[in-house]
């Protein structure tokens, strides 16, 4: 049991960890030692023998006591993308988008931007303020009312969304389905890139109505890595996460070299990777001059909360 918030856990337990190691590590050298001078003692002159069985006592008292165990990480969650190299700039570029589903009620007025693959974009904004649009604007499922999105000839753009785990032939396993959706590939490979996203052994060949949230999740990432896009769209990809896969996730994107756009409402992740917070309201899209901390305290402040 911890007190404080997560960050202050990680700390702590960092700290305890080091402390039982430094513990253990002391324990270990002194056993060694005392068992080296039983061995070479033991049987030697009186004196010596008499100081060896001494040691004999005191190294079975301290194993009586309780032995500092050593400290074992839990798994880590792998979770990783292929790097995919660099296209020239703008690769993805917005000029003068309009857009609604209805003409009397855009969502979007006359915004400009571009996107590239240094790009590491956080977009925030309320409710039905139009962030998922945003991202279907970007990938080309949905067109602008007006104005023109550019997209460069070779990017490869990969989206993740919450419905393409609810799409997922649930009585299909994970390693039957990417084989199924990239056919010619050797099982190991397929096994191999599920791997990568931590879902491993016999959890790649049960049908995946046996699987958590989580590990659907999982099978949709390693689905959209295959690809190994150059840009990736995130759309709320922690709902059904823990937060150690979360860091994990956050760990896996910062070490990969392309582009990415986040949408989510988890300040946690939103910090780890985010370098620009992009602000979707009132039919246009600003950019926030300020860390996500800041964000957050200026909601607070207008949503009259105190800290
Ligand atoms: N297919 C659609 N047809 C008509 N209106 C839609 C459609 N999809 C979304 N909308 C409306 O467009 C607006 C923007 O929706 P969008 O999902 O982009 O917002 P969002 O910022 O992503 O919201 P949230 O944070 O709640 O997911 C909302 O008012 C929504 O009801």
């Amino acid at each position: 049991m911890y007190t404080g918030n997560y960050d202050q856990y990680v700390q702590t337990r960092g700290d305890l960890e080091e402390n039982q190691m430094k513990q253990y590590k002391w324990e270990q050298e002194q056993i060694a030692n005392m068992k080296e001078y039983i061995a070479r003692f033991g049987h030697g002159s009186a004196k010596l023998a008499r100081q060896a069985q001494s040691k004999e006592k005191t190294l079975a008292k301290m194993e009586r006591g309780g032995l500092t165990e050593k400290v074992v990480r839990d798994q880590v969650l792998v979770f990783r993308f292929t790097d995919v190299g660099k296209l020239p700039p703008p690769v993805l570029q917005f000029s003068e988008v309009s857009f609604g589903y209805t003409p009397d009620n855009l969502i979007y007025k006359n915004i400009d931007f571009g996107v590239d693959l240094d790009s590491r974009i956080a977009l925030v904004g309320p409710n039905g303020a139009g962030k998922s649009t945003l991202l279907k604007l970007m990938t080309g499922d949905l067109f602008p009312s007006d104005g023109m999105v550019k997209r460069h000839n070779h990017l490869r753009i990969a989206q993740y969304h919450q419905h393409l785990a609810e799409k997922l032939d649930l009585d299909v396993p994970a390693l039957q389905f990417m084989m199924n959706e990239y056919p010619g590939n050797e099982e190991e490979k397929m096994r191999a890139a599920i791997g990568r996203f931590g879902l491993t052994g016999k959890a790649q060949v049960m049908p995946m109505k046996n699987l958590s949230d989580g590990q659907k999740s999982r099978v949709i990432f390693a689905w959209l890595a295959w690809r190994q896009p150059q840009l990736l769209l995130l759309d709320e990809p922690t709902n059904h996460l823990d937060i150690e896969t979360i860091d994990s996730l956050a760990e896996a994107l910062n070490e990969w070299d392309g582009g990415l756009v986040l949408v989510s409402h988890d300040f946690r992740l939103i910090n780890q990777v985010a370098h620009e917070i992009w602000v979707c309201a009132d039919q246009k899209v600003t950019r926030w001059e300020g860390d996500i901390m800041d964000f957050k305290k200026h909601l607070k402040a207008k949503a009259g909360i105190v800290d």
